[in-house]
């Protein structure tokens, strides 16, 4: 082994070593979208550019990911280079035959009198396996050395990198390793255990025996049996396990084999799952056997054929080949303990496991909601997903299938000029969707319009020997990089999901979605068992609550709150003679107040025998966005025509498709096998508990054309061209959307100011400032942002010709909007002021769905909220009127109330409530000049010297 003096060499150094010149490394900078450059703004930002390292070598070539540092992707390139020649540097560079060495001498060691009562995960079973039966006493199954000993498992990599995903390579590899120390070893006939020549010495097993007496143990663990041939069941399998032997045994008693030398540990999974870690255990593969059997065809019959037949169902779960029945459990000694730590295994948990392995079943089980949750198909807005997001499901996807972490580049370009963008918002239609789905309203939020920069992301997945598995670029842009990022995560998802779904995606196919994807043949997956039970594995028609009955009144963008039960029944009426009634033509499809439910249960089932009904998951509370597809398309359709407070039921016929995942949610497997044997119809009973309306941008993109923002901005060029003023400031201009605006119409403006404190928008409008004024010839000379408050008054801001404040007092406490209102006309005293605030009584209009459902009476529950989860306060006309015409009145103002979406005519007046205040006086004092000026300088620009650090 290496002394304590040698450094384990660098992954570059050891390409170096082999290739020489041969290897040539290429540094690519990643463009950090973080960064468009904006000179002299004030704000730190994120580091420099990223980097990514192409490496290549003469037979191939790698590719980092994205690091800060460019040394860091070169390292990053090189380990994956390493990685691919089977090469580990934190092995020191060991040969082949140095693996080798070093495999026989960590046998000796493990078998040596030291090593019985170490601290290792491997004492544990090497203590336990004095107590084992007759001729087994003191004998270590190969598979446990070759599961628990870390060592030799690195070792065995250097020999063949594919070990990972064939554990019996290891069991081979060691077998091989003891044979060379046969003075020391002995090997059991059948080869597959390892026992040391002499004895311990016996005061060592004497201290050991002791030791063990009193933490002996026996108890019963549930455990899941699968049988090899797919159409037996997977059963709960009780194992007995006692401190009086090793557990393996136990377990080969049930696989009927031998001994527990005979058995094979798959890897660890299922944690996230079910609980615990559980493995798989089976037979060892005897691979020359399997071979002969393969040869001499179907004609060999023996036992030992059917044994190695590979266990479609085991090796799905696991991603490893199982040969044989298995068993599925959670038992092993805990961590360098003498103590077995045990965890009850269900049928559930395997059809979890099972679930899992999916993308849309990991979204289904982090939901909590198996049979009613899905994978949306759609990223409309971060505030509106729920449940982990498209990144961290295909981060957990990547890992649960060995898979590198996925490598993600975003890019970014520049907006087209605002008034295209406007001009393409013409084109939307009324729901807000574009072309191909609704991420684009994820561009349209409300902190960040014309920031100036639009992103895209693509995502690649590698396996962890970095071959391409899927590279997926969507070409659509948004303006914020975290929603390019979670969009093109969730388009790779839900190819995956697609795959696993119907493993034909190598299909031609014509869709928008799948020209962004490229994909070599995923044959690094397991591929998942397809099941046979004897009806068609296509689902069948299913009833649904017809669409006619009722309209949506819930529009898409909503977020509304359920409760909900499913259950599974069999009416013995439909079910006895396998045929279903005549007039089964009319499903069961009523979506119906709580008293028609009742009046129909009487009267279909009192008749006179009882039908068998089981619970197979109920959810308090669940929350979904509509229209994005993220809930059972039944549940999602009956909801949307609801309203708060009220309950529905209605059935289906579940698919056979859905067994498993109904086996996934149900708690009484054996019930629910049962009842799905005998055509069950699947219950569904519903209450909405609440409905959050589109969140505020989506409601107006969906009600205006232009969108309000585009209208307030228009409302204020209309007052600087009637004004020709020449000095504006944008009192909270956020990222500077309506500086940007005004920079694309020809204006009298030569100075501009926004005053904001949040730093994340000051740094947007700078970057947009500084792209648009060095572009754009206007008549502008001087724009600067400054960081403050605006409850606080700054003499450089005194006495402009306009000010204005768009949609923010809401986001100040009531008081605080008061006290604006004061230190505005009293302190700074523009010339003319626009202040714009929500319309409250608008929300009714807004939150009410589509326009056609507008005569429906709202109940209590239904009264509306705020548009937005920020605003601390939303005022009704009455409200704003008070406080702007006090306020005028007091500091020498005039004001007149107007607005933008809608009409002040007509009840309930504008969507946006304008007040423009006039000063009167013609007098202005000199103001006095404070000590320090409270706003500090983020970004400033004049036009004779183009930029200019502050
Ligand atoms: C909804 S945004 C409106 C931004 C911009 N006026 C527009 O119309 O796009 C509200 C802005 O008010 C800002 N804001 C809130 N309280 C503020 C305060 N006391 N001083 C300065 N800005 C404030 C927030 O940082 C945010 O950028
Ligand atoms: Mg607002």
């Amino acid at each position: 082994m290496a002394g304590g003096g040698k450094r384990t060499p660098t992954p570059k150094s050891i390409i170096h070593q082999k290739f020489g010149a041969k290897a040539s490394y290429r540094v690519e900078e990643v463009y950090d979208s973080s960064q468009s450059g904006c000179p002299g703004l004030a704000i730190p930002q994120k580091g420099p550019c990223l980097y990514r390292c192409h490496l290549e070598l003469p037979d191939f070539s790698v590719v980092s990911n994205v690091f800060k540092k460019k040394k860091d992707s070169e390292q990053s390139a090189a380990e994956l280079a390493l990685e691919k020649l089977g090469i580990r540097p934190q092995n020191d560079d060991l040969t082949v035959d140095e693996a080798w060495d070093e495999i026989v001498g960590r046998i000796k060691y493990i078998f040596s009198d030291e090593f019985i009562s170490a601290e290792h995960p491997l004492g544990a079973h090497l203590r336990a396996v004095l107590r084992r039966d007759g001729d087994c006493c003191g004998s270590v199954p190969v598979s446990v050395i070759a599961t628990f000993d870390a060592k030799i498992n690195s070792r065995c990599k250097i020999i063949n990198p594919s070990v990972e995903s064939d554990p019996s390579l290891v069991i081979s590899y060691v077998i091989e390793a003891a044979a060379k120390l046969s003075d020391y070893i002995v090997a059991s006939p059948d080869v597959s255990s390892l026992r040391r020549k002499n004895p311990y010495p016996s005061e060592i097993v004497e201290a050991l025996a002791t030791h063990v007496s009193d933490s002996l143990l026996s108890r019963e663990v549930a455990t899941v049996f699968i049988p090899c041939l797919g159409e037996e069941v997977v059963e709960l399998e009780t194992l007995y396990i006692s401190s009086d032997r090793h557990y393996l045994d136990s377990i080969a008693d049930r696989l009927g084999l031998k001994n527990g030398s005979q058995v094979m540990m798959s890897r660890t999974f299922g944690k996230a799952s079910c609980g615990s870690e559980c493995r798989l255990y089976s037979t060892i593969p005897n691979k020359s056997s399997d071979k002969s059997s393969e040869a001499s065809g179907s004609s060999n019959e023996d036992s030992s054929h059917i044994e190695k037949t590979r266990n479609a169902r085991a090796s799905y779960i696991c991603g490893q080949d199982i040969y044989g029945d298995a068993i599925l459990a959670s038992v092993g000694y805990r961590w360098k303990s003498n103590d077995l730590d045990c965890d009850d295994v269900t049928v559930k948990s395997f059809y979890r496991i099972c679930c899992g392995m999916t993308p849309n079943g990991i979204y289904k089980i982090s939901r909590q909601a198996v049979i009613a949750a899905q994978l949306p198909s759609s990223f409309t807005t971060k505030s509106n997903w729920r449940g982990p997001l498209p990144r961290e499901i295909l981060c957990m996807f990547c890992h649960q299938h060995r898979l590198a972490e996925p490598v993600f580049s975003s890019s970014n370009a520049p907006v087209e000029s605002l008034s295209d963008i406007f001009r393409s918002h013409k084109k939307l239609k009324v729901s807000g969707v574009d072309d191909a789905d609704n991420d684009n309203l994820s561009r349209e939020k409300e902190d960040t319009p014309g920031s100036g920069m639009r992103f895209r992301c693509e995502v690649k997945i590698f396996t962890k020997s970095q071959d391409l598995v899927l590279e997926c670029s969507p070409r659509k842009f948004y303006e914020k990089e975290n929603d390019a990022i979670q969009n093109a995560s969730l388009k790779a998802l839900l190819w995956f999901s697609k795959f696993f779904d119907e493993l034909d995606v190598e299909q031609p196919s014509d869709t928008d979605d799948d020209q962004d994807i490229k994909s070599s043949t995923p044959n690094v997956f397991v591929a998942p068992p397809i099941s046979h039970n004897g009806h068609s594995s296509e689902s069948k028609p299913i009833d649904v609550p017809s669409a006619e009955k009722r309209v949506q009144s819930i529009t898409n963008g909503s977020v509304v709150s359920i409760c909900y039960s499913l259950s599974l029944a069999v009416d013995p009426e439909y079910s006895s003679d396998g045929e279903s009634p005549s007039d089964d033509e009319s499903p069961r499809d009523d979506i119906e107040s709580n008293e028609d439910m009742e009046a129909e249960v009487d009267a279909e089932y009192s008749v006179n025998c009882e039908p068998s009904i089981e619970l197979i998951e109920s959810n308090e509370e669940i929350e979904f966005e509509v229209g994005t597809g993220s809930m059972n398309p039944h549940i999602e359709s009956a909801v949307t025509q609801m309203t708060v407070g009220e309950y529905a039921s209605f059935s289906t016929t579940p698919p056979d498709a859905a067994e498993a995942l109904i086996l996934a949610a149900a708690s009484d497997t054996v019930t629910v096998r049962s009842l799905l044997s005998e055509r069950p119809t699947l219950n569904y009973s519903i209450l909405l508990l609440g409905v959050k309306g589109p969140s505020e941008e989506r409601m107006e993109a969906a009600f205006f054309k232009p969108p309000l923002s585009k209208q307030r901005v228009e409302y204020a060029l209309k007052h600087i061209r009637e004004s020709s003023a020449s000095t504006l400031v944008d009192f909270g201009c956020g990222s500077g959307s309506l500086l940007d605006s005004l920079l694309d119409y020809p204006t009298s403006l030569q100075t501009i100011i926004g005053v904001d404190i949040s730093p994340k928008g000051l740094a947007r409008a700078a970057k947009m400032l500084h792209i648009k004024l060095n572009k754009e010839a206007c008549n502008v000379k001087s724009a600067t942002l400054y960081d403050g408050s605006i409850l606080e008054f700054d003499s450089r801001l005194y006495d402009v010709d306009i000010g204005t404040c768009l949609e923010v007092i809401e986001h100040m406490e009531e008081d605080q909007a008061c006290q604006f209102g004061e230190k505005v006309l009293s302190l700074f005293r523009p010339k003319l002021l626009i202040v714009s605030t929500p319309n409250f009584e608008f929300n009714t209009i807004l939150q009410r769905s589509t326009p056609e459902t507008q005569e429906e009476d709202k109940t209590e529950s239904q009264l509306p909220k705020f548009r937005n989860h920020d605003h601390k306060f939303e005022w009704t006309r009455e409200q704003f009127n008070n406080w702007a015409s006090k306020l005028a009145k007091v500091h020498n103002y005039s004001v007149e109330f107007s607005g933008v979406g809608g009409s002040g005519e007509v009840e309930p007046g504008f969507a946006s409530q304008i007040a423009v205040f006039r000063r009167e006086a013609s007098s202005i004092e000199n103001v006095a000049e404070g000590s320090m000026p409270p706003y500090k300088v983020i970004w400033e620009w004049k036009k004779e010297d183009g930029d200019k650090k502050d």
